[in-house]
């Protein structure tokens, strides 16, 4: 028995296209009901609509564009965004509809929860996504997530929810995440292809040396390789099955593959900002500044920089990178691209008499910027 799920009291359930909708591009109400079955089966429920017996769980669920596929004739899951967002802004109304009539059957109320890459990096921006999860348990109704399909960008997008749902179960502190998809287990390697044995335990990185990780199926996104990095970032245990093993996993019985939780994660943060970003630009530091934010952590000074890329805005998330383009980091940068020439090699003291007290701040804050190399990349929260 796996004690760490046995014993969760807060759980992420993430479950994939795959699992949800039908190859002709509709929902699968009998499996939706299914999975809901075991969903509030799990949570328990004491008699009164909408309460639990301390049981909370987190829905995240894809779906949206394969689920819109079939109401506007699509014969497959276009290529093109705009038509990929129209079909997610069909398939996701459907959906929560569905889940709506599902959990209902059980006296549970759902809550509809959209998020995007963008806003979550945003500090303000994923404290209000944490509080409103919170006040939907506190309600004892299910919080049914997903990726804000139809307003985000291609740079900005998940694109699959296995990352998503593994910083929702650290933004909430679950104790454990089952990512439920249409494969069993995690194999050795694709196991469209004869010879593929199943993982049943990670328990470290080395664990995953010369196993074969794959691309998607028909109509998910992200493959294994985002189930694989999702276990990496969520700092809980994590289930890998498919849905027809959801009862099974939820109970700690023996099924799919079990990673074990690495140690101290970053904060939650920083996790978005490594995951759920990309860099809108490039800032080019000395081997000084290198070090500083490298290796101790230091916030970005305007001194330690030689060349900017890009046409960023304050706020956005830029790449930091050494003399030779290797990029090292990632941050929230507090000014312009335009405004950084200006800056660059100059003294915060020099800055503030020159140009003014608003100019003695950083380039990049450290409580904005993620290191993505080297040890530092798994510093522990602080
Ligand atoms: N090493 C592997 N182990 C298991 N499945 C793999 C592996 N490599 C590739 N795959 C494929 O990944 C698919 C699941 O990924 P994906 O389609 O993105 O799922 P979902 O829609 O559930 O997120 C499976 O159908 C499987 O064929
Ligand atoms: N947000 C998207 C998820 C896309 C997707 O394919 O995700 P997944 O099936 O989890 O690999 C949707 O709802 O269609």
């Amino acid at each position: 028995m796996r004690e760490a799920v046995v014993r969760a009291r807060r759980i992420v359930v993430k479950a994939g296209s795959s699992s949800l909708t039908t190859p002709d591009g509709s929902i699968d109400a009998a499996r939706i009901d299914a999975l809901v079955d075991v969903l509030a089966g799990w949570r328990g429920t004491d008699g009164r609509p909408g309460a639990a017996k301390g049981r909370e769980v987190v829905f995240v669920s894809s779906g949206a564009i394969a689920a819109g596929l079939g109401p506007l004739g699509l014969p497959s899951r276009p290529r093109d965004l705009a038509l990929q967002q129209a079909a997610a802004s069909v398939g996701q109304g459907l959906l929560v509809a569905r889940y709506t009539a599902s959990f209902a059957r059980y006296g549970l109320g759902v809550g509809q929860v959209l998020l995007t890459a963008d806003d979550m990096m945003r500090r303000s921006h994923h404290r209000n996504a944490q509080r409103t999860l919170e006040q939907l348990l506190t309600f004892g109704v299910v919080p049914i997530v997903n990726e804000n399909d139809t307003v985000a960008t291609d740079e900005i997008r998940f694109g699959d929810n296995d990352r998503l749902a593994a910083l929702v179960a650290h933004l909430i502190r679950a104790d454990a995440l089952i990512l439920l998809s249409d494969v069993d287990a995690l194999y050795t390697g694709d196991p469209r292809e004869p010879g593929a044995r199943r993982i049943q335990d990670v328990r470290e990185p080395a664990d995953l040396d010369g196993v074969r990780l794959g691309g998607s199926g028909r109509v998910g996104t992200g493959g294994m390789v985002t189930k694989v990095e999702a276990a990496r970032i969520a700092g809980v245990p994590v289930v890998l099955t498919n849905a027809d093993s959801a009862g099974p996993a939820l109970a700690g019985e023996n099924v799919g593959t079990y990673f074990h939780p690495a140690g101290a994660q970053p904060s939650t943060r920083r996790l978005w900002l490594a995951h759920a970003t990309t860099g809108q630009g490039r800032v080019r530091l000395d081997p000084g500044a290198v070090e500083a934010v490298v290796r101790h952590r230091k916030s970005l000074l305007p001194a330690g920089v030689t060349g900017v890329e890009g046409d960023f805005s304050a706020g956005d998330p830029v790449d930091l990178c050494d003399d030779e383009g290797r990029v090292v980091a990632r941050g929230l940068v507090n000014y312009d691209a335009a405004e950084i020439p200006e800056l660059m090699g100059r003294s915060t003291r020099w800055l503030a008499r020159e140009l003014g007290p608003e100019y003695e701040r950083e380039i990049i804050h450290r409580d904005g910027l993620v290191v993505l190399v080297g040890e530092q990349a798994a510093s522990p929260r602080h």
